[in-house]
């Protein structure tokens, strides 16, 4: 006997069965979870147990001792949640945008990001970059960040540091290092808005995609897709996206000292990027505004500062 298809048969994610958002384990990550998960619940007027986390630990989570870049670059911080994802044991994973990878498999769609937070970095350790004390010892993992301080106080030690926003927190109390640069975003999100000193984004120019959580999900899954979209702001969106073209076009990883910043105004976009050396010896910097549908411009924004840096700062983005 043939089997007749019945479409309501199929348990609908949030509706029949709680939607399954996968998530890394840390309390940032968590903190962003629930903060989709909510904006999910309010956008569909459903329960809060119609969403539910599915906390996982990222390879990224567990490799301290390396740089990012030295040990296997932003997948590890993908990995796991991809693999969840395409085995259906979640529904959509949530990311912090500056975390995931410029290029991604295929499958995977960004389908959401949500209402992007504060973009500037917040030095933690003192009043600002300049009340320092000579020579004194700067933790962060992050090339362009190191880079822009270097580029502003030559005589810091800048030192890798690893760890979730408290680990590092802890470290600076514990006087392993006079200082740090965290994200005003992370920071804020994990109610600690009083910790630190917003650093102006004329001195550091953020990271592409800094402040934006995005949610992905199968590029096959339409109903997921359509159950995202409706929490998605497009502003954040956008900007994020011409922010990740321009990445894109550099060829950048997370060894490069990259900063890219995109506003969105009607119909324009503004977007303003900077390279630099890792030593923050040279830097060169422009901003560009174009039209939202032009999706050619943040590709010609990398290419003209390439064209502007010296030889060795074009050998930094392998050219
Ligand atoms: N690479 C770690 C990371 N990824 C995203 C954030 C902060 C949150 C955000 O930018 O949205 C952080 C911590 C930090 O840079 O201090």
């Amino acid at each position: 006997m043939t089997k007749i298809h019945d479409p309501s048969s199929a348990a609908k994610p949030g509706i029949d069965r709680p939607l399954r958002l996968g998530t890394r384990q840390s309390p940032l990550a968590l903190a962003q979870a629930e903060m989709t998960a909510k904006a999910l619940v309010a956008a569909h007027r459903w329960s809060a147990d119609q969403v539910e986390l599915v906390p996982m630990i990222a390879s990224g989570d567990r490799i301290l001792d390396r740089s990012l870049a030295d040990a296997g670059g932003k997948a590890l911080w993908t990995k796991e949640l991809d693999r969840s994802l395409a085995a259906g044991e979640i529904d959509c994973a949530v990311h912090s945008m500056k975390d995931v990878e410029t290029i991604r498999p295929e499958e995977f769609v960004v389908a959401a990001m949500l209402e992007r937070a504060d973009i500037h970095d917040r030095l933690v350790g003192a009043e600002n970059i300049d009340a320092l004390p000579h020579g004194a010892i700067v933790g962060t993992a992050s090339p362009r960040r190191k880079a822009q301080l270097l580029r502003q106080r030559d005589d810091l030690d800048i030192r890798l540091i690893r760890g979730n926003v408290q680990t590092r927190l802890a470290k600076i109390a514990a006087g392993e290092y006079a200082a740090s640069l965290l994200a005003a975003a992370g920071l804020d999100r994990l109610g600690m808005d009083d910790i630190g000193t917003d650093i102006s984004d004329e001195l550091m120019l953020p990271a592409p995609a800094q402040g934006a959580i995005g949610i992905e999900t199968l590029r096959e899954a339409q109903a997921i897709r359509d159950l995202l979209s409706d929490i998605s702001c497009s502003a954040t969106f956008q900007a994020v996206m011409a922010e990740r073209a321009f990445l894109a076009e550099l060829t950048a990883d997370c060894h490069s000292p990259v900063a890219a910043n995109a506003v969105v105004q009607d119909t324009q976009l503004c977007l303003r990027a900077e390279i630099l050396l890792p030593d923050g010896s040279e830097s060169v910097s422009d901003s560009v505004e174009f039209a939202n549908d032009d999706k050619q411009a943040p590709a010609r924004l990398a290419n003209s500062l390439l064209g502007r840096a010296s030889a060795e700062l074009k050998a930094v983005f392998g050219r």
